[in-house]
């Protein structure tokens, strides 16, 4: 089976990250995650993120580079996490399509939320750039 991307945004500013609620399908609403969405044929991971910030949430953004790692969804998704930043004059990012709420999360506040559980570790990398660390694991 051919591997299909879906793009996170780990979407900063001033030291938070952005965390959204899903409001669907059902096994995944409530649970928290990065916005964003399936790469269509066609698209560059980039320009799928940069359209699924737009869609979702009402903002122009730039992504800047890739979180590394890959992580496994439900076949044959994996996920992959690009860092990004609104552009300046952005509007504030509203719950447009597929959540229902939002909250920017300073480092201490990472894992106040309950994250999908795939989306774990790929949080726990963003967690390194915002330098904090996962109170849940030992090192
Ligand atoms: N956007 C996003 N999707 C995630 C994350 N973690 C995770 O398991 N998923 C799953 C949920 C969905 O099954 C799939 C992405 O679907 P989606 O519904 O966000 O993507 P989309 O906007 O392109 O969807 P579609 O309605 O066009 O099918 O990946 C995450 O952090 N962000």
């Amino acid at each position: 089976m051919t591997e299909r991307i879906v793009v996170g945004a780990a979407l900063l500013e001033g030291g938070r990250l952005l965390a959204a609620r899903r409001s669907a399908p059902e096994e995944l609403a409530g649970r928290w995650e990065l916005p964003g969405g399936k790469v269509e044929p066609g698209e560059t991971p980039e320009e799928a993120l940069v359209r699924e910030l737009r869609e979702e949430l009402g903002v122009e953004a730039e992504v800047l580079g890739r979180v590394p790692g890959v992580w496994p969804l439900k076949p044959p998704y994996v996920l992959h996490v690009w860092t990004a930043r609104l552009l300046p004059g952005a509007a504030d990012p509203k719950p447009l399509q597929d959540h229902d709420a939002l909250r920017w999360l300073t480092a201490a506040e990472l894992w106040d939320v309950d994250w999908l559980d795939q989306d774990v570790p790929a949080v726990r990398e963003v967690a390194v750039l915002l330098g904090a660390g996962d109170p849940r694991s030992p090192s």
